[in-house]
């Protein structure tokens, strides 16, 4: 379905786009056209544009976008979060699907739209805090990139040590590491050596998991060092890809699922 936002002249139907541009929001997308500004009776073009919008619902490149639901009591089975709490909703409508990123058949789930909603952020981060506060937790381990965005407020707010989980070759001092797989492609993470003491308790957090081979590592590199991973902390689950299965006993909070 498409809506033109104002009524186009005739003469502007006649005349050729100079420029286009996409713009996403939620589940719909908006195509910006830039026309020539022609004088009617001169026919001469002036410098300046014309923009038409045109606003794109539902099916997206082909294919359909997912709907996204705040999770299920089902789900929320090891949670404590109240499945009619309305942060939860508010998060999950912040969440972007672009699909087709970064390959063909790919639904990116982009929580950059969360961050620019401040409250839903608050939100996101106020929902991990109030799970962790009381549970005696010294370190939150965050995976790069988007594990550094929502695991440093989660640490000072709970009074917990971050510690990043780098990508290959990006920590100066010594590191242990170690492979995972993902949904598209191969990785690895490395942490400094040091930096978690045997017997600590840590949460992992990152913003999703997918088949789980990130969480999987991560919680593999604290235990070598004697660390006791409590439980991992996502705001999205992808749950078709089974990484919940993937981590074992190990206990998986999150916020929203994506079907
Ligand atoms: O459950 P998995 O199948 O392991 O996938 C989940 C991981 O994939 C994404 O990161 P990505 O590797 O794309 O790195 P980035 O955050 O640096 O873009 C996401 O932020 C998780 O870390
Ligand atoms: N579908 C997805 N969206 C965002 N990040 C991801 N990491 C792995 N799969 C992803």
């Amino acid at each position: 379905m498409s809506t033109v936002s104002k009524p186009v002249p005739h003469k502007f139907l006649e005349a050729r786009i100079v420029s286009q541009r996409y713009s996403y929001s939620g589940n719909s997308v908006k195509s910006h056209f830039f026309l020539p500004y022609t004088n009617a009776t001169t026919g001469r073009r002036s410098s300046s544009r014309r923009e038409i919008l045109l606003i794109y619902r539902g099916p997206i490149g082909g294919a359909a976008v997912p709907e996204r639901k705040p999770l299920s009591v089902v789900h929320m089975a090891s949670s404590n979060v109240d499945n009619k709490d309305d942060r939860i909703s508010r998060i999950s409508s912040s969440i972007r699907v672009i699909p087709d990123f970064p390959k063909p058949g790919i639904m990116f789930q982009d929580i950059t739209t969360l961050l620019l909603d401040p409250k839903a952020f608050k939100d996101t981060i106020d929902l991990f805090v109030e799970r962790y506060k009381d549970k005696n937790i010294n370190v939150v381990a965050g995976v790069e990139a988007r594990g550094f965005i929502f695991g440093p407020p989660i640490a000072l707010a709970i009074g917990a040590k971050f510690v990043p989980m780098r990508k290959p070759k990006k920590l100066p001092g010594e590191v242990i590491s170690e492979e995972y797989s993902l949904e598209y492609g191969t990785d690895k993470i490395e942490m400094h050596v040091g930096a978690v003491q045997p017997g600590e308790r840590a949460v992992v957090v990152d913003d999703l998991i997918a088949t789980g081979g990130t969480l999987t590592a991560a919680i593999n590199l604290l235990e070598r060092v004697g660390v006791e991973v409590v439980e991992c902390a996502c705001v999205i689950e992808l749950p078709e890809l089974k990484g919940r299965d993937r981590l074992g006993e190990k206990q998986l909070f999150v916020l929203v699922s994506s079907t």
